[in-house]
């Protein structure tokens, strides 16, 4: 499943993030690359363990953990330090799959996550590009907004034509390793919910939860 999710920042950090990145000390993207994504990305990013950086990853993570919709659809078990990347005119990261397994202590990706910074009409190109069953699919979304997609798909930015393309990436290990699995458990939840909502706890509102929380107790990876 790709998921969009809309206004993960406020714009109080949104703009708090994008003014302490102008002065931000970059450096080549290739040093946190695969050693076969290396051959094709071409960009720069934040330094690693820079204050600044650890001030807007707790930014970022904080919008994370209280978002309902990436909690719920994602059932994070972890999340991978957000790296912030900033593409200029005529840098891309071409087609390559994420690492499977990162970090210290090892943590499986899931899923990869792009959190849009930068405005999209102040860029040309710059979209990212993932390939899925029904075909390459094109993003390039609002300032603020976050698209998760499987780690396990091809995928690659198109090239920065004009402007600044700033973008936040993480990678998240779910509780609910397989992604059709993870699906059915989202619908049912959001079913579940719903169904409160509208005629409240009722018999089959208890159903509904009985197999939600049996097929999470089956699925979960713990
Ligand atoms: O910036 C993006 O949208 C994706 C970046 C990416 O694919 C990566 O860092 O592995
Ligand atoms: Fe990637």
């Amino acid at each position: 499943m790709i998921l969009f999710i809309d206004d993960v920042l406020t714009p109080a950090e949104l703009a708090q993030i994008t003014t302490k990145l102008k002065n931000a000390e970059f450096v080549d993207g290739k040093l946190t690359a695969g050693w076969h994504a290396k051959e094709v990305k071409n960009n720069t990013q934040l330094k690693r363990d820079s204050a600044i950086t650890q001030e807007l990853r707790s930014v970022v993570h904080q919008a994370l953990q209280r978002n309902r919709l990436f909690q719920t659809a994602i059932q994070p078990k972890a999340i991978r330090p957000v790296i912030f990347s900033c593409y200029e005119p005529g840098m891309y990261y071409g087609y390559h799959v994420d690492n499977a397994l990162m970090g210290t202590p090892l943590m499986r990706s899931d899923v990869s996550l792009t959190l849009f910074l930068s405005s999209p009409d102040t860029y040309k190109g710059g979209e990212l590009v993932v390939e899925t069953s029904l075909g390459e699919q094109t993003f390039k979304l609002a300032a603020g907004s976050a698209i998760a997609y499987p780690s396990s798909t091809l995928h690659r930015v198109e090239p920065v034509t004009t402007g600044i393309r700033l973008a936040a990436v993480t990678w998240i290990q779910s509780f609910i390793r397989d992604p059709n699995e993870r699906e059915i458990l989202f619908d049912l939840n959001t079913t579940k919910q719903a169904m409160f909502e509208k005629y409240g706890k009722t018999l089959e509102f208890d159903l509904i939860c009985k197999t939600h929380a049996n097929l999470l107790r089956k699925w979960v990876d713990i």
